[in-house]
């Protein structure tokens, strides 16, 4: 099988102007005065509606380039657009959505945890509410409305948080191995579910994982990093790719578990589902 790559600083060719476009990005963390780099030089870009995946052993630095990209922390060195701006203080058009099961409003019920922030971000009242029941439906969440988040499941917690993050409509869904906290089963699950919605409402996202069979099922492409301080290893197109079931699924998974366990020398963690 041919695997479609493409040199890590130069993502394959698209017909719409990047939405993203993350330009030799160092990122790190003051520590004693000094900065002690996790992300040395990553480059990709995202386009509109692109599911773009970021995979890497434990502390090559996922998050900290997903907290930069959402405007929590500062890069060190390049340079990271949106829509052409280099301007990314934190603000509704990047929702993000962690891993923790207690990112909910605990004192609001599921509707309200919807209705808050878009109501904050301008929205009437009506239209909040029109919108929390939209993606309420979307998620499968309707029954739940009322209920408080002690009465949920943790998949139902994090279908609330992922429904609440797209009711925003956000330019760029930020996840951070959202389902990293679930039983397996609840893990497929949640997976078909975005997979599906995520696709129907032409989200751009941009989603941290480690498990490798997740990032080829959901992703459009994804971008692997390395040992830290981290660079792109590559960028692989996984867009044709939605049966696990197909040989060039699998063809896939191995082609990415072999690239990180031939990088795996010195990471935290050596093991890649
Ligand atoms: N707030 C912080 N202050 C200082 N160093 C940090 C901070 N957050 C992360 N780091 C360090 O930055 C490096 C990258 O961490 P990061 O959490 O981004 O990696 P990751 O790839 O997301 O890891 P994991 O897959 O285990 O979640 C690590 O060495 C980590 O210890």
């Amino acid at each position: 099988m041919e695997l479609r790559t493409s040199p890590a600083d130069t993502p394959a060719p698209r017909t719409s102007a990047p939405l993203l476009d993350v330009e030799h990005a160092r990122v790190g963390y003051e520590l004693d005065g000094r900065l002690q780099v996790a992300v040395e030089d990553v480059s990709f870009a995202i386009h509109p509606g692109e599911h773009v995946m970021l995979l890497g052993p434990s502390g090559c630095g996922k998050s900290t380039l997903l907290k930069t990209i959402a405007g929590f922390i500062e890069p060190a060195g390049g340079s990271i657009r949106l829509n052409g701006r280099t301007d990314l203080s934190p603000g509704p058009d990047r929702a993000v959505v962690f891993q923790e099961f207690d990112q909910l409003f605990p004192w609001f019920p599921v509707e309200r945890n919807l209705t808050y922030p878009l109501r904050v971000n301008g929205r009437s009242k009506a239209d909040a509410a029109r919108i929390a029941a939209e993606y309420l439906d979307l998620m499968g969440l309707s029954h739940a409305a009322d209920r408080y988040p002690h009465q949920l499941s943790g998949g139902m917690k994090q279908r609330v948080a992922i429904a609440r993050a797209m009711a925003l409509e956000p330019v760029l869904l930020l996840m951070d191995e959202p389902f990293g906290a679930l039983d397996a089963q609840t893990r497929s699950r949640l997976q078909r579910e975005l997979h599906e919605v995520a696709r129907s409402a032409e989200a751009t996202i941009l989603f941290v994982t480690h498990s490798i069979q997740e990032a080829v099922y959901i992703g459009h492409r994804v971008v692997v990093l390395g040992t830290p301080p981290s660079t792109v290893v590559e960028i692989l197109d996984v867009a044709h790719l939605s049966d696990p079931a197909a040989p060039e699924f699998t063809d896939a998974m191995r082609h990415l578990r072999s690239l990180l366990s031939a990088d795996d020398s010195t990471a935290e963690s050596a093991t890649f589902e």
